[in-house]
């Protein structure tokens, strides 16, 4: 980014502000709700009390010095934080710990009865379940009627918005998530992004999902829609590897997903069978790295992940964490050109994100001006606009 001028990274420390928010009052309901959600034993009731008091006042604890992943951590900056406040810190980095010390409290990794019970799963179930996800499902065999073109682009569209509400911003957002959206787009490049996936079935399509439920199924349907119509060969679909974000989709979600479509009858059981065979046959994949759930920016990939974007046809990053770190995670003036910010990264690249952050580039200056001017900052975390950015 030789023009690029950096912009500050964000930090949780100046109250009133987004970050700290999060911080400061979003943690502490998301112990709260998981804290409900389980009939936890007293050994999680103490770490959960302790995670609580640490979060509102107290300083990082470094990973017990047995813990499966205390080098990774080490690397990706334990050692440097571990001490300071939870505000002092780069945001991306304490919200990313703080679910990885969630876990640690409720037994996630430890040996034992919780060993491997996700604490976020009653949240996403219950969106699989909603009548919504339902009536979204049934709209599939009107859809199925439609030219595919038109498919095609209500079915990016549905992944799109499907961005709109994640769980965890549900809990302090109170509502915001499920308001109307506002008519358009911020940023609109999904032409570009049609021309990258008209591949006559040769290329690869990784898509790095963002959250379960009500945004996951949508994304498998649009790869299952350009599998079938063949706009791509091939798909990757990058999961966490462990609960994350509240909301966010691990491979356990996916099934979830899958299951939820092939029992859905009509369309929506078309398209998840296709998918379930996709899956036998290799022409989808699933993949759960390390770094998906890392602390850091995109820039700081590892060569393994960095050979594998590079690979793709385009990589399509879902959802407003993915966006800030792809982006860096940084206050940049939203004019700042999207293909500047993201130029690190190997190959054509998609963002789809509706705006839940701060964080925001690629806009023309009269859109910007548009937005302040009839809500201030509030357009920047309503998760009530939305983008297509792509940088070729
Ligand atoms: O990535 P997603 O699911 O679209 O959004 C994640 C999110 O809710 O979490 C962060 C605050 O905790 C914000 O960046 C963003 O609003």
């Amino acid at each position: 980014m030789p023009d690029t001028p950096t912009a500050p990274v964000l930090l949780g420390h100046e109250p009133g502000s987004f970050p700290h928010g999060v911080l400061a009052e979003r943690h502490p309901a998301i112990i709260r709700q998981v804290r409900e959600a389980f009939p936890y034993g007293p050994e999680q009731h103490r770490a959960l009390d302790a995670l609580l008091e640490s979060c509102a006042k107290g300083a990082i604890e470094p990973l017990p010095a047995d813990a499966h992943d205390r080098d990774r951590w080490d690397t990706w900056g334990m050692r440097e934080y571990a001490g300071r406040s939870w505000f002092d810190v780069p945001w991306l980095w304490s919200e990313s710990y703080f679910y990885r010390r969630l876990l640690d409290a409720v037994g996630y990794f430890t040996p034992g009865p919780w060993q491997g019970i996700d604490p976020f799963r009653p949240f996403k179930t219950a969106e699989l379940d909603a009548t919504e996800t339902q009536e979204e499902l049934a709209a599939l065999d009107d859809l199925a009627d439609r030219p595919a073109d038109a498919q095609a682009r209500a079915l990016l569209h549905g992944s799109l918005w499907g961005n709109r509400a994640d769980l965890g911003f549900r809990l302090s957002a109170e509502g915001a998530g499920t308001a109307a959206a506002a008519p358009g787009l911020v940023a609109d490049d999904s032409d570009t992004l049609w021309s990258l996936l008209d591949t006559a079935g040769t290329g690869t399509l990784y898509l790095v999902a963002d959250n379960a439920g009500r945004e996951l199924v949508p994304d498998l349907l649009l790869v299952a829609h350009l599998l079938t119509h063949g706009h791509i060969g091939r798909a990757v679909l990058h999961v966490k590897p462990y609960p994350y974000y509240v909301s966010d989709a691990t491979t356990a979600d996916v099934v979830d997903a899958l299951r939820r479509l092939t029992g859905a009858g009509g369309a929506a059981a078309g398209h998840g069978h296709l998918l379930w065979s996709a899956l036998a046959d290799g022409r989808l994949t699933v993949r759960a790295h390390p770094f998906s759930c890392a602390p850091l920016p995109y820039e700081d990939m590892p060569g393994d992940l960095r050979a594998e974007f590079a690979s793709a046809t385009v990589t399509v990053l879902k959802g407003d964490l993915n966006y800030r770190r792809l982006v860096g995670d940084r206050l940049w003036p939203p004019t700042t050109p999207f293909a500047d910010v993201t130029a690190h990264f190997p190959g054509p690249v998609a963002a789809l994100r509706t705006l839940k952050s701060d964080v925001v580039t690629g806009l023309d200056s009269a859109t910007e001006a548009a937005l302040v001017a009839r809500e201030e900052r509030r357009w920047r975390t309503s998760g009530t606009h939305a983008l297509i950015q792509v940088r070729v």
